[in-house]
């Protein structure tokens, strides 16, 4: 297990200097604010004698979306809370670029790392907007600037800032009340996201919803993000890496989605990810050229459904199961290039799984 990552595009998203901020928030233009994380050797033993966390080794580059997964106890929210000291390890280190959190001033630190916990918390008796400038009310940001980058942030995940803007907590949604937590955490454009169960209050649909927001969210922040989940499907539908810890915080895998259901590197994760890690397969393969059939010289019937090359043989297969049909169209731009059945989908010949 390589828990340190080969194609590590640290360097492609570096982030500047602390210093360069001034006051954690005015970046050069264009500058990307993330860093990365590096646990070394981690260790965390509280004092009953618990050890949560041992001898941890993990490399988050910066700008990717790491999901930490494991059955319950195994030490995740320790982890993510040693990021940002909420915990002290008792040994190892963490760096974020190359500086040394423990040496860091932890009220500092805090204000540079987005911290988004389930049901949010946030202040009851403050509207939206107050609570999304929390930091930067911390870091002495003149009136109109907070407001300025409150509204901007509302915008960025979806809630009209002249509606919300003035509302309480008590008067949103669930999903709403997560948004707003998620729009606070990055108002002073912290380097790095941290994420325990941020979805895990509310509803299924809402949850499903919230996750593609977010995805798309990240595509513009492009935040280093560590994210605590028990769902197996958000930790692939998110994740760029997946680390699974079995308990006191031992490092089973840490890989892609694809990787760890395609080749899960022992039998806890084998059975951790589970018997349907055949379907969540699907949904982390994308569809390709050479599953497909040729477009028919005779005239193309009209009928039949189409989904994109490149999207996952899921949304394929969910597609046909819901159109009931038995091929669709796959679609590049508005050309189709081929045609996909449901048979080719469900005789696809992965590899033999490598954990007896
Ligand atoms: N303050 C504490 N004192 C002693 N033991 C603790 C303390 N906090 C956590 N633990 C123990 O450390 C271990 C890891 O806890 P942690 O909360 O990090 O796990 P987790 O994987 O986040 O759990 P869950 O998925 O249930 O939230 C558990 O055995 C827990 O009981």
């Amino acid at each position: 297990m390589n828990a340190t990552p080969e194609d590590d595009s640290a360097a492609s998203h570096r982030s500047a200097p602390y210093g360069d901020s001034g006051d954690g928030a005015t970046r050069a233009a264009g500058t990307p604010s993330a860093a990365s994380i590096r646990l070394d050797g981690v260790r965390k033993q509280y004092p009953d004698g618990t050890v949560a966390v041992n001898k941890l080794s993990l490399s988050v580059p910066a700008g990717e979306l790491v999901v930490l997964i494991g059955p319950s106890g195994c030490g995740k929210s320790t982890v993510l809370r040693m990021i940002n000291r909420l915990i002290e390890p008792s040994a190892g280190r963490i760096l974020l670029d190359d500086e040394d959190v423990t040496e860091t001033d932890p009220v500092q630190l805090r204000r540079r790392i987005g911290y988004v916990i389930q049901n949010v918390g946030l202040f009851p008796h403050q509207t939206v907007q107050a609570n999304v400038g929390t930091v930067p009310r911390l870091l002495g940001w003149s009136r109109s600037r907070i407001r300025s980058r409150s509204d901007e942030l509302l915008d960025l995940v979806g809630l009209d800032p002249s509606r919300f803007g003035r509302r309480y907590p008590h008067e949103l949604s669930g999903g709403q009340r997560q948004r707003v937590g998620v729009a606070r955490a990055l108002a002073a454009d912290p380097v790095v996201l941290l994420m325990d169960e941020p979805f895990s209050a509310v509803d299924p649909i809402a949850r499903a919803r919230l996750q593609e927001e977010f995805l798309r969210l990240q595509e513009e922040v492009r935040k280093t993000i560590v994210l605590v989940t028990h769902d197996l499907d958000e930790a692939v539908r998110l994740g760029d890496r997946i680390a699974i810890l079995s308990q006191g915080g031992r490092l089973e895998q840490y890989d892609s989605p694809a990787t760890l259901l395609g080749e899960p590197a022992s039998s806890f994760v084998r059975e951790f990810v589970g018997a349907d890690r055949g379907i969540r397969r699907l949904a982390v393969t994308p569809i390709t050229r050479d599953l497909l059939n040729p477009l028919p010289t005779t005239p193309l019937p009209g009928s039949l459904p189409r989904v994109a090359l490149g999207s996952s043989l899921y949304d394929a297969l969910a597609t046909l199961l819901t159109t009931n049909a038995d091929e669709t169209w796959v679609t590049e731009g508005s050309e189709p290039v081929g045609l996909l059945s449901r048979h080719r989908i469900l005789s696809i010949d992965y590899p033999a799984d490598p954990v007896g």
